[in-house]
């Protein structure tokens, strides 16, 4: 019995049409009777199937060749297929003209194959492993900022509870000066304005500050620029080490002048809320006491002479 094609497909013998939307999936249905069974083999605009097949995993045969199956359509699927049948009887050739619908820019991407595909999936991912890092990046200055703002605010509550004010009236006699010298209060007539300090060479650095050497006009008057020891904390510093120096800023504020100790000259309090405090005392030329004596005592012996002794 020659084949023949049964009304439950998509091709026929006069030609159909099938419309496909871009993307989309759709296939070929040759569903077809005879005996001996007929072989199925399809052609595209003439040429065997079997080019487009190979290697391609979008396009593939089942059902016994009677289905041509395509996982999207794209621009270069369009055109005729032929569903060739035969078998030792007869043999029939019903068609269909695929025709796949889209806009200009969506044909232009119909033309991507699929490592075009790949490529625009890659993009997007970096793309947004790059949104990712730049939100990140924005969340940690974000988180610093706030952190700078605390200790910016923990500066000033310190300036104006520990600095400024004191609390005299707390002031017990019972205790030494040391454990109740952040209750003194400051005293302006020491403010040096900044503009009148020039910072130079570093003479010595101790526990938490260190002590530069500086120039500082008007100092008590004076028209000349005066010499004077700057004592600050050191980089990175934190509030207990400026608390310890405002400590010893109230210390030698309250001390008041003596001929035996190093003076206290001015102080720059008004960049506290930034962490800065610059302490300004007498300049000693011999730098440190001990190393002074150690280095006097080192040429004492060395000027006695040997026979002598
Ligand atoms: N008035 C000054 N004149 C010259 N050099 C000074 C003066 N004050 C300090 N220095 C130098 O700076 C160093 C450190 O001074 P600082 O007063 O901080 O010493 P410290 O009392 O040993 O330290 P800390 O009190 O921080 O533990 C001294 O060892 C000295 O060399």
């Amino acid at each position: 019995m020659a084949p023949w094609v049964l009304s439950n497909s998509n091709v026929s013998l006069e030609g159909t049409e099938i419309i496909v939307k871009l993307f989309y999936p759709f296939f070929i249905a040759c569903y077809v009777k005879g005996r001996p069974k007929p072989k199925i083999t399809w052609l595209k605009d003439g040429e065997n199937i079997d080019e487009i097949i190979e290697n391609n995993d979008e396009v593939s045969l089942r059902y016994d060749n009677q289905i041509l199956d395509f996982k999207f359509a794209t621009k270069k699927y369009e055109g005729k297929y032929e569903c060739n049948v035969e078998n030792r009887v007869g043999h029939i050739q019903p068609f269909a003209n695929v025709i796949i619908k889209g806009e200009e820019n969506d044909h232009r991407s119909s033309k991507l194959g699929l490592s075009d595909m790949n490529l625009v999936i890659i993009i997007s991912v970096s793309f947004t492993i790059i949104v990712i890092i730049l939100f990140s990046f924005v969340i940690i200055l974000v988180i610093r900022n706030n952190k700078r703002k605390n200790i910016r605010n923990d500066m000033l509550q310190l300036e104006l509870f520990f600095l400024r004010e004191g609390k005299v009236g707390k002031l017990n006699k019972e205790c030494t000066i040391e454990e109740q010298a952040e209750i003194l209060p400051y005293d302006n007539a020491f403010e040096v304005k900044r503009e009148n300090i020039t910072l130079g060479k570093q003479l010595g650095a101790g526990a938490f500050g260190r002590v530069l050497l500086a120039q500082v006009k008007g100092l008590n008057g004076k028209e000349s620029p005066t010499r004077v020891a700057l004592k600050m904390c050191k980089f990175g510093h934190d509030k207990v080490h400026l608390r310890a120096l405002i400590m010893e800023l109230k210390i030698m504020i309250h001390l008041g002048k003596h001929l035996n100790i190093v003076n206290l000259l001015g102080a720059h309090t008004s960049n506290i809320d930034k962490g800065e405090l610059w302490i300004l005392v007498e300049y000693c030329k011999y730098g440190n006491l001990l190393k002074f004596i150690q280095r006097a005592k080192a040429q004492f012996i060395n000027q006695i002479d040997p026979v002598t002794m």
